[in-house]
């Protein structure tokens, strides 16, 4: 086969990795920032550390202090400028940059909207022209479930991700998050892997290359 063949055979066979990013705890710190604003709005309410989070629900756990927390927290939350102030996560913009410009890599970002939506599903838009620039929107998956969303790899905190489809095409990168860091390896998705931080690029740089040899 010639020189030129071959390359013409590489481009035909090879597709790009397609990796989905989610957005609260992994880009933006949803957990620091709401409780921040909870003791803010509510400063004579208990309030729950983020050593002390456990289970992916925020709400559940003030709604098992007492039920009406769970309503304040959910007007915390669906308040005006909730998502678009959030900051975000430590090294998580350059990454994900970095991880978008390497070849063959394809990065769609995948986030789910609040159901109070008003604000939310906005601010999700304009975080992300902020951060990442006009030509990103074009890249923003907003979807409740995200199991019908076709990809190699997600990048995400939640642990017990379900949805219409009950095999993903997506392997799971689980995303160390407040209340996921004490969840045992045996109670991660199937397949997983965990990355602890953005700042440890070692250990994404390795899953990225890694997926891409199984493409
Ligand atoms: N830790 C959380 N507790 C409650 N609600 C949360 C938490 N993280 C995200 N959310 C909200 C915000 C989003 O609108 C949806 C799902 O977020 P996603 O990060 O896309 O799974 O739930
Ligand atoms: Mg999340």
């Amino acid at each position: 086969m010639s020189r030129s063949n071959k390359k013409t055979k590489r481009l035909w066979e090879t597709r790009n990795l397609r990796v989905l990013v989610d957005m609260d705890c992994v880009l933006a710190d949803f957990e620091g920032s709401l409780l921040k604003k909870w003791k803010e709005r509510y400063p004579n309410e208990p309030h729950i550390a983020l050593e002390e989070r456990r289970g992916f629900y925020v709400t559940k756990q003030y709604g098992d202090i007492r039920e009406d927390l769970k309503s304040k927290i959910i007007e915390v939350l669906s308040s005006e400028g909730f998502f678009r102030e959030l900051p975000p996560i430590e090294g998580a913009i350059d990454a994900i940059k970095e991880i978008s410009s390497m070849e063959g890599v394809e990065v769609f970002i995948c986030t789910a909207p609040l159901k109070e939506y008003q604000h939310c599903a906005v601010e999700k838009y304009e975080w992300i022209e902020k951060y990442f620039g006009r030509d990103w929107l074009a890249r923003v998956i907003l979807t409740r479930d995200k199991t019908v969303i076709s990809a190699d790899l997600l990048i995400d905190d939640r642990t017990d991700i379900t949805g219409a489809e009950k095999n993903p095409s997506w392997r799971q990168v689980v995303f160390t998050a407040c209340h996921n860091k004490h969840t045992p390896s045996n109670l991660l998705p199937k397949h997983s892997v965990r990355l602890e931080s953005w700042l440890d690029s070692d250990t994404w740089k390795q899953i990225i290359e890694d997926a891409k040899k199984k493409l």
